[in-house]
């Protein structure tokens, strides 16, 4: 379990965080509306930004894979490459296969990173943060960007899937996606 206790965060005069308190156990949704501080929450958890006050708990350890605000993919690598160069144990085959899973044609497959589409560059994140199989914890910070209403469909599968076990904050705005997930919803 990740325990978040009294977490407040402000930018200059901007109280983004306040107090807030959360414990995350197995799979939950993070809504709330733009600017409410949901990017802010997962960066704490990431070590990317500091709290001003506040305690979380339950990550050290751990492990924890993430899908960022940005992409982070190493551009020179294929989509396959990056899942693997994360991922221990996982192989290009099987990386290869959720690839095409969502979307990804052969073509797709050979193509390096910067070819790819914004879109296509989503689903290499996303899978390259699910495949890191030696992580208890997931942090998914708006993970189907770029993706139509069918591959968000098939791609909700996949976190279902892939996710199980490991305590996950998966932030979106998309209602319809969380309901094909069908966990937990906190909204901020
Ligand atoms: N490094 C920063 N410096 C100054 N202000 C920041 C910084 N990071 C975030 N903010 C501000 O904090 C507020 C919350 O931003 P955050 O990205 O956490 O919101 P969010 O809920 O994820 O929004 P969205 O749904 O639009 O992605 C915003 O007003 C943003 O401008």
């Amino acid at each position: 379990m990740i325990r978040i206790t009294d977490l407040c965060k402000a930018f200059g005069e901007k109280k983004v965080l306040e107090h807030l308190s959360l414990n995350i156990e197995g799979p939950v949704v993070l809504m709330g509306p733009s600017g409410r501080g949901k990017t802010t929450l997962l960066r704490i958890l990431m070590g990317l930004e500091q709290p001003d006050s506040g305690r979380v708990e339950g990550l050290s350890g751990r492990g924890l894979a993430a899908v960022f605000q940005e992409d982070r993919l190493c551009p020179q690598l294929t989509a396959a490459g990056n899942i693997c160069l994360t991922g221990r144990g996982v192989t290009a085959g099987e990386a290869e296969g959720e690839l095409r899973a969502l979307g990804f044609s052969h073509a797709d497959l050979k193509q390096s990173v910067s070819r790819l589409s914004g879109g296509q560059k989503r689903r290499a994140a996303l899978l390259r943060a699910l495949l890191c199989r030696n992580t208890e914890i997931l942090l998914l910070d708006e993970p189907f960007t770029g993706m139509d209403d069918a591959l968000v469909g098939t791609a909700a599968g996949t976190v279902v899937r892939l996710a199980a076990g490991r305590d996950t904050l998966l932030v979106t705005h998309d209602h319809e996606a969380a309901r094909l997930l069908g966990w937990p919803v906190i909204t901020l």
